[in-house]
């Protein structure tokens, strides 16, 4: 894939089936859009991805998306920060100048409510108007629901909030998670509690709130099933939000590494206990609860 990152000019592309938004998350909806551009390769077309970046408060980071992207088999993403020349822009002129100019358009396909350009009057219609008079076939989806609730990344960032795992993976169609390297902790869950691997969140990514879940941590293509803290490890004292997880039956060295954690499910608040006898008893109970979890069903 192609991770054009907008700082100016656009490139000149030809040929392309453009869907186009914000696309945090990459949720069930998305995914029935990115699914249409793919759609398209089979007439020669490039499947492109135009996303504007928020870059704060984000489900996934802009890396991550890209990532993901790649792997639902998008040929072009182009990021672009929402900066003052986008956010004047009239939604007639986006459509002439840079779905058609610059990204030569010849299928546009978004949800029925997008918005787009300046004071978001672009519609899908307006789309449409100028789909017919230029050549370039539009089409226009009804939105993914869950009830009757419609799909949106306000929707997932709501159920994040309230730890509402289940929720969150079923509307992302995939499991949230964070990723990064693991990084030395202080040492003491592995001398006098659980061995434990820690990741530092990166800043920009929304987190779940402080508390224990039922996760699955990926090392490349190996998977453990665990269980992982959220928070400022009150019983220590830690000045940073971390992301740490008692791996079940792993005795490897994991330091170093990049991991990515796939949440599952909320077991409990983080809290301040007494002494690490005491943390530590609660900490074998919640692995009870996290490997019960494993043992239900079809959860993998
Ligand atoms: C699954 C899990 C749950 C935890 N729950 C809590 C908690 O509720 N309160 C708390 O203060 N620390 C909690 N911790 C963090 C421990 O305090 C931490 O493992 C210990 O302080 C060792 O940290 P270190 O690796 O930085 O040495 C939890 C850790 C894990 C892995
Ligand atoms: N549930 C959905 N079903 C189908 N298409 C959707 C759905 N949600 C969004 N889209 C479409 O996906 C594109 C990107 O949507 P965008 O990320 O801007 O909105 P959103 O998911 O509703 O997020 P937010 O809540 O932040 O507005 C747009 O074309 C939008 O119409």
């Amino acid at each position: 894939m192609e991770y054009l990152k907008i700082e100016g000019e656009f490139p000149k592309l030809a040929n392309c089936a453009v869907t186009m938004g914000k696309f945090d998350g990459i949720h069930r909806g998305h995914r029935k859009l990115v699914e249409k551009i793919k759609e398209r390769k089979a007439l020669g077309e490039q499947a492109v991805l135009f996303a504007i970046d928020a870059s704060s408060n984000m489900i996934l980071t802009s890396a991550e998306r890209a990532s993901l992207l790649e792997k639902l088999g998008v040929d072009v993403l182009v990021e672009c920060q929402l900066d003052d020349r986008i956010r004047h822009m009239k939604a007639e002129n986006f459509i002439k100048e840079i779905l058609m100019g610059d990204l030569g358009a010849s299928y546009v396909v978004v949800g029925e409510d997008n918005r787009f350009g300046f004071e978001r009057k672009g519609t899908p219609k307006l789309l449409e108007e100028f789909g017919s008079k230029y050549g370039f076939q539009v089409e226009i989806l009804s939105k993914e629901m869950d009830g009757r609730r419609k799909i949106s990344s306000t929707f997932i960032r709501e159920e994040l909030k309230k730890g509402n795992m289940e929720k969150v993976s079923s509307l992302m169609g995939a499991d949230y998670f964070v990723e990064g390297q693991v990084v030395h902790g202080r040492g003491m869950g592995h001398k006098v509690l659980l061995p434990t691997t820690n990741l530092v969140p990166p800043k920009s990514k929304i987190l779940p709130p402080n508390g224990v879940y039922v996760t699955s941590s990926y090392f490349g293509e190996k998977v453990y099933h665990g269980i992982t803290n959220i928070g400022y490890k009150p019983t220590v004292g830690e000045s940073f939000v971390g992301v740490e997880t008692y791996l079940f039956d792993c005795e490897e060295d994991l330091y170093g590494e990049n991991c990515r954690v796939d949440f599952k499910r909320f077991l409990r608040p983080e809290r301040k206990f007494s002494s690490l006898e005491a943390l530590k008893a609660r900490l074998l109970a919640d692995a009870e609860d996290g490997r019960a979890y494993f043992n239900e069903g079809d959860h993998n």
